[in-house]
């Protein structure tokens, strides 16, 4: 069986306070897009991991693939699977590839097994994989709040035939890291006030509070959003904890091609 775990970024991200569990609470829109990893899964006779593509910083043990497939064992008795994950999203990036491939994982096990877990209960699954996991069993656009397992789905008609060009710098942003230095502020205005507007009044108004922290820490970053609204962007940001930044084109801009020699870029449609 074979899946195709996609990325994500965030429009806005809203950090609203500490929890006593240690995590933040949070305001954003995840907004899926089709960049794609590549995850296999066949019955064999004893259990096996492999991947080609990008190269993961993470020992095997801690894939989340593998520790998806674990979360499972621990409640059915699954039989051994040969799996394989061809990575293709940037990594540490905002873009959530490593959540998508564990919740992916959940999914694909549950259809090759029939183990007839609902929605909910993959949920449950996927939140003890990491915070933005939960999103990608829902995989549509969603209004997130909590630790970002409170979802929402939301209509964005604004962002239909949109092309969103992705541009990740290489820069690995440590999400526990990027918590860590923020300083929680009130919002000026409510995320689903500012995405009710057309997308060309987003700027200034719909914000990524981790923007300050990884400027600061990568004035490049500063620089990659400038270009993107010289482009003719109507919008530009960056996704999650960083550093991927993203804009937001009504059409394919001249020049992107060549207007970042170093960087990983890609351009996409939105699904909507
Ligand atoms: C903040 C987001 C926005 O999408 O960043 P990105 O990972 O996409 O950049 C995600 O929700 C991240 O989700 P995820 O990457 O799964 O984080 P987790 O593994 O659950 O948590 C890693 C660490 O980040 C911090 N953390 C994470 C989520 C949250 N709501 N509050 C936190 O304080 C905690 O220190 C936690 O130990
Ligand atoms: N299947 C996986 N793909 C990518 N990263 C993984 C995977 N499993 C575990 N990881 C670890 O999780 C970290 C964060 O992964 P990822 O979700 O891609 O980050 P982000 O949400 O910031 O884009 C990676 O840096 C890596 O150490």
């Amino acid at each position: 069986m074979i899946v195709f775990p996609n990325a994500k970024i965030n429009l806005g991200l809203q950090v609203n306070g500490k929890r006593p569990d240690g995590y933040h609470d949070i305001s954003t829109i995840f907004y899926p897009l089709p960049v794609c990893d590549i995850l296999e899964a066949v019955r064999a006779e004893e259990f096996s991991f492999h991947t080609s593509g990008l190269t993961i910083d993470a020992p095997a043990l801690g894939n989340l693939c593998i520790k998806a497939y674990q979360l499972l064992q621990q409640d059915f008795s699954l039989s051994a699977v040969a799996m394989h994950l061809h990575k293709v999203i940037p990594m540490g990036a905002g873009l959530g590839g490593g959540s998508s491939d564990g919740a992916f994982t959940l999914m694909l096990l549950n259809r090759m097994f029939n183990l007839g877990l609902t929605r909910e209960q993959l949920l449950g699954y996927a939140l003890q994989l990491g915070s933005d996991c939960p999103f990608f069993i829902m995989n549509e656009p969603c209004f997130a709040g909590g630790r970002g397992e409170v979802m929402e789905p939301i209509q964005l008609p604004s962002l239909k035939n949109k092309l969103f060009l992705i541009v990740n710098p290489g820069l690995h942003i440590n999400t526990a890291w990027a918590f860590s230095q923020l300083k929680i502020r009130e919002p000026k205005i409510h995320l689903r006030e500012v995405v009710a507007l057309p997308p060309d009044q987003w700027r200034d108004l719909l914000v990524n509070d981790f923007e300050e922290v990884a400027f600061e820490k990568h004035a490049e970053l500063i620089d990659i959003r400038s270009t993107l609204y010289r482009m003719g962007a109507v919008f530009a940001g960056m996704t999650g904890t960083g550093s991927t930044m993203f804009g937001i084109f009504d059409s394919a801009p001249a020049g992107y091609r060549t207007a970042f020699p170093s960087h990983y870029f890609t351009i996409l449609q939105s699904n909507d």
